[in-house]
Parts: structure tokens; C-alpha cells; sequence
């Protein structure tokens, strides 16, 4: 594994204790930059002997700790001391625009995914890494998934892309199968969970040799796909017979890639001992784009279709359609039609009264959770991250339950989407949060008005971004 990366690993790190310290001092203390990486090191660099010293004594461990976290790997901080003219930089929040945002890059590989190859026949062509935007919901995501893709198998093992409909979970796992398929002669397989228990069921039912032949075809695979996971719940058969395939792979140093529309925490009906064994490896999850990547994302797709669509038409649907990648995709396509159809060109006019019942439709007009996060975190002096993180003391857990309770009140939103949003959480601390806040506004009425209040700066906020 002599040329692995952490630097992304590394980047995810420092965001976690950038939303774990207070401002000040992450300001101070991570004035720290990735250099490169071994096997078991990481190699950064700090601007002085002195800086050294303290961040180890002070941080070493707790970064350590975080890194293992991440990767499942005991790797070690090694400072260099570096001299720098340049004052640090530390990540900053994009700052929201309400002008056209500058074009986002897909995430291209370094080698060329063509090649004379024919297509993968369970692949899409068009799932590859070249047509990823990413953006910072899913920069984690994809620069693991291209890790796993340069070596599969080797470290991140498995893989599980987990995320709401229509997040890109599909193109990313693709893109890897793809990317493999291209690049060597691993056997790659991808089938959807709602397939490969047809597939089992059918093989059970025609006997013996088909049975031994389905398991035969899924154990000798180098690289399984399996999308959609959830499927499985209830499926105890299946469930089995995936545990059996997942152990011989998985002893074997094959890669195995799996998709599901929720954490593994929330699957219900799902054994114990195959949720342990999704959970060795990399758990990743997708987020919602903001409005520069699905502006980015749009322009790439209207590119791809060759057809001409101005960037004040593109910067309408970007702003109107936020649910999903799918939803933003389908406006797109609705827009085309119609042009095509009349043989006219897209106005923004034409736009506004052609997709006027989407961008009315209550999944674009729900308010975003991050939203309310980031309202509440700020009226009560504390970082969004706050919100989402485990920390528990009573300053963080009134205004997480408060924002849980009203993300309940004025979206759409389930119990089991607003727990995920807090950090993974399950259904039952929402309803939970909830209640407790229904009893302290009655026990307390003026709480009313502080959650008026908040409602109102929230769609304020809303209606500004
Ligand atoms: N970052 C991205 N860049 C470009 N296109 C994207 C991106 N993310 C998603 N898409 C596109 O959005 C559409 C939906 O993506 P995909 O099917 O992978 O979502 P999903 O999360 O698997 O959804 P589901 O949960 O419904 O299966 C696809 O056409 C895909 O190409």
C-alpha cells in the first residue's frame, strides 16, 4: 500500500475537531497541514518547534484517537516543522451567494476511465467518477470511494455509501465497480439486495446444483456491489445467505461495496451479527448538495445532453429544486422536453411557469434541517456541529432538543430523518426530545414565544439562502 493517501482522512479529521473545539482554540492549535502519509504514519507540518511540543502534548492523542475513528487503523501523528510566511488556514464555511457560483469539478481520476474494454453489462456507462461533482456533502465520500477504487480490497473493507433517495449513492458505488472493471481484471459484480434475494429465492427453488451455482457465482466475485441493503430487512434467509458470502469475501481480501438508505443502527430486522460485520469497514454517508454543487451538477448534465441552457435558468432550478439529485435531474429534463416539444428556447420565463408546480411542491418548500441547526446554534451561541455531535451537557441539549422539536413542528420531515440529521440519532431521541419540550412549555409558557421566535428567524434565514 505504498502510495495509500490519508489526506482525506486527515481533512475529515480536522473538520470533527474543528466543530468539537471552540473557535479560539482550533484557531490556534490547528495551524496544522497534511504533508503526505505511510502506512502507518501521517506526516504533517507546523510552523515552529514550540507549536510541535505543545499541539503533541496537548492533541496528539485526541487526533490519534479521531483518525481511528475514521479509518479502524492505529496510525501515528508525525509533525514536521516547517516555517511558513503565509498565515494558517483553516477551513472556512462556503459563504453563501446569491450569484451564479463558480463551477465545481467533477472528481476525475487520474488514469482514463476509456478504454477499449466494452461496457460492464450490469453498469451504467455514464456511473463513473468523471461525471461526480463533488461538493461538500459527499467530498468525503468520493475521495474514499476513489481510494477504495485504486486499491480494492486493501483498506477500507467494507464499504458502506449510506444517504437519503436520490443522493448519489448508486453513481458512487458504480463509478468504483467501473473504475476497477477499467483498470484490471477483477471480476466485478453489482446487484441490487431487492435482486439478490430473487435471485436466492429462485436458486433455492430449482435445487440443489442451482443453489451451489448462486452461491459459487457471488463467493468467487473480486468485487460485489450491493446496492440498497435495506431491502433486507425482514429477509432473514437472504440475510443468512449474504452473511456466508460477505465471510468468504471478506476473508479473502475482496472488496465489497454496499449502498442503504439509512445508517446500519436504523436498520430494523436485521441481524445483529451482519449489521457487526457492514460495520468493520468505512461507513460514509451523503448529504443533501447546497446550492453551488446542484448548480454545478446541473451545468454538467446540460453539457452532457448538448443542449443550451443559460446560467440564469440553470441558477433558477438550482435554487428552487433542493431535495435531491434525482428531483434537480427530472426538472432539468422536464425544461428539455418542453423546449424541444414548442421549439423554443429556455427562458427563465419559460422555466417559472414549466416547473412552477415543482419548485412549489412541499418537498422544495421544507425547510432545510441544517437550517434550523444553524439558527438554533447560533441564537444560543453555539456551532451547528454542537447539535450533531454526542456531547451531552445541558447548554448543547436543550437547543438540540429544541431544534429537533422544531424540525417536527414546520417540516415533513420523519422522526427517524431528524435523528439522522443530529448525528446519526435514532427515532426514539426525537420523539423523546419532543416530549420533553412539550412538557417544559408547559410547565414554562413563555418557551412559546422563544419558539416562535426561532420559527420566524428560520424561515427568514430559509428565505435569504
Ligand atoms: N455528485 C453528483 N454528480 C453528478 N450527478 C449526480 C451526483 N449525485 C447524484 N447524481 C445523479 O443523481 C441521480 C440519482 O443518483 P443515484 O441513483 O445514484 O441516487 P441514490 O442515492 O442511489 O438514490 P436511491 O436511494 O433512490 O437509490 C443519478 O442520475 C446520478 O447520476
Amino acid at each position: 500500500m505504498a502510495d495509500w493517501d490519508y489526506e482525506i482522512f486527515w481533512t475529515e479529521t480536522i473538520k470533527h475537531i474543528k466543530g468539537e473545539l471552540e473557535e479560539q482554540e482550533f484557531a490556534m492549535w490547528f495551524n496544522i497541514e497534511y504533508l503526505r502519509s505511510t502506512e502507518r504514519e501521517l506526516i504533517v507540518a507546523v510552523p515552529s518547534s514550540f507549536y510541535r511540543d505543545q499541539v503533541k502534548q496537548r492533541y496528539q492523542s485526541y487526533i490519534e484517537n479521531k483518525i481511528r475513528e475514521l479509518t479502524g487503523k492505529d496510525l501515528s501523528i508525525q509533525f514536521e516543522v516547517q516555517s511558513k510566511k503565509d498565515p494558517p488556514k483553516t477551513p472556512a464555511a462556503p459563504e453563501k451567494t446569491e450569484s451564479l457560483p463558480e463551477q465545481k469539478k467533477p472528481a476525475r481520476e487520474t488514469k482514463s476511465q476509456k478504454s477499449a474494454k466494452q461496457n460492464h453489462s450490469q453498469l451504467r456507462k455514464d456511473y463513473i467518477f468523471d461525471n461526480y461533482v463533488i461538493g461538500d456533502n459527499n467530498n468525503f465520500a468520493s475521495n474514499a470511494a476513489m481510494a477504495i477504487a485504486r486499491n480494492p480490497g486493501d483498506a477500507y473493507n467494507p464499504f458502506l455509501i449510506y444517504g437519503g433517495v436520490g443522493l448519489g449513492k448508486t453513481h458512487l458505488m458504480q463509478a468504483i465497480g467501473n473504475y476497477i472493471y477499467e483498470n484490471s481484471d477483477q471480476k466485478v459484480i453489482y446487484i441490487t439486495a431487492e435482486s439478490f434475494t430473487n435471485e436466492f429465492i429462485h436458486a433455492i427453488k430449482e435445487g440443489p446444483s442451482k443453489a451451489a451455482a448462486f452461491k459459487n457465482k457471488y463467493r468467487y466475485a473480486d468485487v460485489l456491489l450491493i446496492d440498497d441493503i435495506h431491502f433486507l430487512q425482514k429477509k432473514y434467509e437472504t440475510q443468512e445467505e449474504l452473511f456466508h458470502t460477505f465471510n468468504a469475501l471478506y476473508d479473502a481480501k475482496k472488496q465489497i461495496v454496499f449502498t442503504c438508505d439509512r445508517p446500519l443502527s436504523e436498520l430494523k430486522n436485521f441481524s445483529d451479527r451482519l449489521s457487526n460485520r457492514f460495520g468493520k469497514g468505512l461507513n460514509v454517508d451523503l448529504q443533501p448538495p447546497d446550492y453551488e454543487t446542484r448548480f454545478a451538477i446541473l451545468k454538467m448534465k446540460t453539457e452532457a445532453r448538448g443542449v443550451n441552457i443559460p446560467d440564469e435558468v440553470i441558477a433558477l432550478v438550482s435554487k428552487n429544486v433542493s431535495s435531491n439529485i434525482r428531483d434537480l435531474e427530472s426538472a432539468l429534463i422536464k425544461l428539455i422536453a418542453y423546449a424541444e416539444l414548442v421549439g423554443k428556447p429556455i427562458t427563465v420565463e419559460t422555466a417559472q411557469q414549466q416547473l412552477k408546480d415543482v419548485f412549489a411542491s412541499p418537498r422544495q418548500t421544507n425547510m432545510s434541517i441544517e437550517t434550523i441547526q444553524r439558527v438554533v446554534a447560533d441564537y444560543f451561541s453555539l456551532s451547528h456541529n454542537d447539535l450533531k455531535s454526542k456531547k451531552r451537557t445541558q447548554n448543547i441539549v436543550f437547543p438540540r432538543q429544541l431544534s429537533m422539536f422544531i424540525a417536527r413542528e414546520i417540516t415533513e420531515y420523519s422522526t427517524t430523518e431528524v435523528g439522522q440529521s443530529f448525528g446519526g440519532r435514532d427515532h426514539t431521541t426525537v420523539m423523546h426530545a419532543c416530549q420533553k419540550i412539550e412538557e417544559r412549555i408547559t410547565a414554562d409558557p413563555s418557551l412559546e414565544s422563544t419558539i416562535q421566535t426561532l420559527i420566524r428567524m428560520i424561515k427568514e434565514y430559509s428565505a435569504k439562502s
